[in-house]
């Protein structure tokens, strides 16, 4: 028998647990996210009951949720959901919140938990092939690097950016909910997301890195690379960055500009490198900016989402040489990952993110998945360490302990 949740006498924590819940048993497709630095947990839902897959002409697009995996499909298209209900929570005020009634089957929200957990550690459909899941060594990881810089030195390539998969399993203390609370409150500045098509998988992340976002007439993008690790009380201070992380920066900035250069496109604002704090981690990061109306380029959204990505942040340069190496070589299939993720047209705004640190939920494992930036100057001991430490932003938040 359901019965209302009351909405007043509950905790954030528990409220998601019996939404989630809910969700799962009717088998509806939704994601929930939150911007950096936002208050607002957003959460939509698709009760289409349909997997639609469209073209990323982002402005046209009515107001939903777009998935796409790091390899183009040959049609173009990216899963999307539709924002058949979309609300937020504040999350200063999450015990006081106008959220919508849930009516619920279960009595007490350890009860949906559990309906939550045994979901994932027993019952997901998401199919496995070997080169799906093929989790790779650290030998195997460093000999793709050693490739990679000899494509470099051979000048094959400028720069590439192999990753890995790794597998967790997910044990008797993984609590969705609980993650997803976690990631929130310790990684402030991430695109905290989590999103489930039950036909396509089910993914967590929090992602340091913004593709394209629109606002009104503003369109805004990143170039994100160098990575190290955050140390002491005041670790912007602390950074130091060597000539290899400055170089493998620049290069992305010099593909961003290069996309502008396609479309002729000369004003833009560009402010940085700045150094950046991502969870544990630093990086580098440039601002880019433009103004779509003074420029008299409104579609510029969909048209930088469709050169930008895969940028050299996640593939390499020249991109397509980068691509090709990529695809010979790693031994897994990326799905997701690399790929890009967020809202369009929600409250008028576009984010789209680059789906890093990030992890795909299946049948009692979770499936970690990080690269590095490999230029000539790599050392592939520090870069297979750089992926550890990726991985571990996601990894350390699943199987908590009370
Ligand atoms: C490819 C990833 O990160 C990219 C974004 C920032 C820094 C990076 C780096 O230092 O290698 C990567 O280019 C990942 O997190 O898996």
């Amino acid at each position: 028998m359901q019965v209302a949740l009351d909405q007043h006498t509950v905790s954030l924590e528990n409220y998601l647990a019996h939404l989630f819940a809910e969700l799962l048993l009717d088998g509806h497709q939704f994601a929930v996210w939150r911007k950096p630095n936002s208050q607002f947990l957003q959460i939509l839902i698709d009760k289409t009951g349909k997997v639609k897959r469209i073209s990323p002409q982002i402005e046209e697009l009515i107001p939903g949720f777009i998935i796409h995996p790091f390899v183009d499909q040959k049609d173009r298209k990216a899963y999307f959901l539709e924002a058949t209900e979309y609300f937020k929570i504040d999350l200063l005020a999450a015990d006081k919140l106008p959220v919508p009634d849930i009516k619920t089957n279960f009595k007490t929200a350890e009860e949906a938990k559990e309906l939550i957990q045994s979901y994932f550690l027993k019952n997901t459909k998401a199919e496995f092939n070997s080169r799906k899941d093929f989790e790779c060594s650290k030998e195997e990881f460093i000999n793709l690097v050693k490739m990679g810089i000899k494509a470099i030195e051979e000048r094959q390539l400028n720069k590439i950016v192999p990753a890995k998969l790794k597998k967790i399993s997910l044990n008797e203390h993984f609590d969705l909910i609980k993650s997803i609370k976690s990631l929130l409150d310790s990684y402030p500045n991430a695109f905290i997301n989590f999103f489930h098509l039950p036909e396509v998988g089910t993914w967590i992340g929090a992602s340091p890195e913004v593709l394209i976002q629109t606002k009104g007439d503003q369109f805004y993008t990143m170039s994100l690379a160098g990575t190290q690790k955050a140390q002491g009380d005041n670790p912007l201070k602390n950074a130091a960055w060597t000539q290899k992380e400055i170089e493998e920066q620049a290069l992305v900035s010099r593909y961003i500009v290069d996309c502008f250069k396609k479309i002729r496109l000369r004003e833009y604002e560009e402010i940085g490198p700045k150094t950046v704090v991502a969870g544990n981690l630093l990086h580098l990061r440039s601002d880019f900016k433009v103004n779509m109306k003074a420029t008299n380029f409104p579609q510029l959204g969909s048209v930088m989402l469709e050169l930008l990505h895969p940028t050299s942040a996640v593939c390499g340069m020249p991109r397509q040489e980068a691509f090709d190496f990529l695809n010979e070589n790693e031994k897994f299939d990326r799905s997701l990952f690399a790929g890009f993720i967020g809202p369009v047209n929600i409250e008028g705004e576009t984010s789209i993110y680059v789906n890093l640190r990030t992890a795909q939920i299946t049948e009692g494992a979770a499936l970690l998945y990080a690269g590095a930036g490999v230029t000539s100057d790599s050392d592939p001991e520090k870069e297979w360490e750089e992926t550890e430490m990726k991985c571990e932003i996601i990894g350390r938040h699943l199987n908590l302990k009370n």
